[in-house]
């Protein structure tokens, strides 16, 4: 499939990224703006044949069809029948029918009911069954019940005036034991967020949470503590939580694609109905940019090209994804899930095995923090790992703006050096007055960069609700377009599961109440040292 990519890059492969910048209008004609963003993707070894065929690719494995597919509720996600529809919650006012049945009532239903709620909580007006206000909320959920919300809860930290919202995820007790050990039961509320319900962490981790707020209000008390997020109506009802207070969503919604319907409750709650409309409003923009937009000037659909050019045909295993944004250091944990549990799949829709790489490994922290960490081997090490790089032009620190500048210096400085690299001349002028002779070349060598490292950026002018709305899209539809390329199907996670199975047959043997037996000898071992010191 990627033919003719694999011999244009035998052609080009050799040649400097910089020197392509002999091209006065190079940096223009390899970006794209819209929606306030300009997305840079100029250092790389992209020149107009290879956009063409990048271009071509997508057009031949039909993105634009799959693309309307998705938005008009076609069932895409085809292993398990469903349509895959979380467009549809970001755009309260428009219509889309699955089965027949226009799904948009219940979308703006549900939307209403969340708003009256986390109004009323911020209000003040919805209280404890004792009459306090809540202060605090605790979300408990994992994966795409978690790490959404809590990436952009912390993401839009200069909007939050409502109480403050905590996440517990890991079955580890030390993490529901951490956050609660710093909360008063009496005034929190606690959303268990699970699309399932049934979940082994989540469910785990809400039982704990119920005895820790019944032990301090009682048991009849206790349920008016909680609210559930889940499309699983029986359980929730099963677990005791007053419909009036759960907030459905329908099996359309992928867990990882969810944060926009209720799993945004306690993002809601945090930054108040509007701004989680705005937050709403700017998904529902970048929908429209990626439905609209022709070829290049079409945003997601050139990072995902750039991405596959990267992947697929440069084979590159791995890219970094670095903000130069403290406030969005979750984002590179929700892009993990975003991407590799989308498109790390080994068949094609139709069950053959793939006989090209398919997602990369996604990884990063914010800068300038990985500066002073990774970005060593980024620089110097032996692969190349493609830095797609993102920053604000304005910060929300008015009295700071000198520290914003240093941020973005840093920012821009990346992307410049991991092109430029330092020759062995430049490298041995850096330090001719320190050595001599063979010592002078030795000492040289390690300071040279060898440089050509492509990398890409993103500057928006400040992460509003409304632009993160769109960074979220733009990178979802993304992962959308390199999954139809790649011919996958992007929206189940079954490789999730064999673990799972595992892990509850492991269950009884780690708590010693069954035989290890018929284990493999390092299961075994670890099972045996686990008894050895666990008491
Ligand atoms: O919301 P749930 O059903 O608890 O699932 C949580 C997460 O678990 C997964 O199913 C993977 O185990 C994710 O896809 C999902 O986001």
């Amino acid at each position: 499939m990627f033919e003719d990519l694999k011999s244009h890059l035998a052609t080009v492969k050799d040649r400097q990224i910089l020197s392509l910048f002999d091209d006065a209008d190079r940096a223009e004609t390899f970006s794209a703006t819209a929606l306030g963003m300009l997305f840079d993707y100029s250092k790389t070894n992209i020149d107009l044949h290879t956009r063409d065929l990048l271009l071509a690719l997508a057009d031949q494995r039909g993105v634009a069809e799959r693309r309307e597919a998705m938005f008009t509720g076609a069932k895409i996600n085809e292993t398990e029948g469903r349509a895959v529809l979380h467009t549809a919650l970001r755009n309260p006012d428009g219509s889309v029918t699955v089965d027949g049945e226009d799904v948009m009532p219940g979308v703006r239903e549900t939307l209403s009911r969340m708003e009256a709620f986390a109004s009323d909580l911020r209000g003040g007006g919805f209280t404890t069954p004792a009459g306090k206000r809540f202060t605090d909320v605790i979300n408990i959920g994992i994966g795409g019940s978690d790490l959404g919300p809590a990436m952009a809860v912390l993401a839009l930290a200069p909007y939050g005036d409502g109480p403050r919202c905590h996440f517990v995820s890991n079955v580890d007790g030390a993490h529901i034991h951490d956050v609660t050990a710093a909360l008063d039961p009496e005034t929190t509320l606690v959303i268990v967020a699970s699309k399932t319900f049934t979940t082994i962490e989540t469910m785990t981790n809400a039982k704990t949470a119920r005895d820790w707020i019944a032990a301090a209000v009682g048991e009849d008390a206790a349920g008016g503590h909680f609210a559930a997020l889940s499309s699983n109506l029986e359980k929730t009802a099963d677990f005791g939580i007053d419909e009036s207070r759960v907030f459905g969503f329908e099996d359309w919604v992928g867990g990882r694609y969810s944060m926009w319907g209720p799993i945004g409750l306690s993002l809601m709650i945090a930054v108040g109905p509007d701004d989680f409309r705005a937050f709403l409003a700017g998904g529902a923009a970048m929908d429209d940019h990626f439905r609209t937009a022709e070829g290049a000037d079409n945003i997601p659909l050139m990072l995902a090209l750039v991405g596959i050019w990267h992947n697929q045909v440069c084979d590159h295993a791995t890219r970094a994804v670095l903000p130069y944004d403290q406030r969005l250091s979750r984002l590179p944990a929700y892009l993990q899930q975003l991407e590799m549990e989308s498109n790390g799949k080994s068949v094609s829709m139709d069950g053959a095995r793939l006989d090209y790489n398919s997602g990369p490994v996604v990884w990063g922290e914010p800068g300038t923090n990985g500066q002073h960490a990774f970005y060593q081997l980024i620089h110097q090490g032996t692969r190349v790992i493609p830095c797609e790089f993102m920053v604000a032009a304005k910060g929300h620190e008015p009295k700071l703006v000198h520290q914003h500048q240093l941020l973005m210096a840093n920012c821009l400085a990346q992307s410049e050096a991991l092109m430029r690299g330092r020759s062995l001349d430049e490298a041995t002028g850096k330090v001719a007055g320190k050595f001599e002779g063979a010592e002078l070349e030795r000492q040289a060598r390690h300071r040279v960069f060898e440089g050509n490292r492509p990398s890409t950026t993103l500057v928006y002018p400040l992460l509003t609700p409304k632009m993160l709305g769109q960074i979220i899209a733009l990178y979802e539809h993304r992962v959308f377009v390199e999954g139809v390329i790649l011919g996958i199907n992007s929206f189940d996670q079954w490789g999730v599961e064999l673990g799972k199975e595992l892990a509850t047959a492991l269950g009884p043997i780690v708590a010693g109440e069954e035989s290890a037996d018929g284990k493999d000898g390092s299961t075994r071992q670890l099972v045996n040292y686990i008894h050895r010191y666990a008491n």
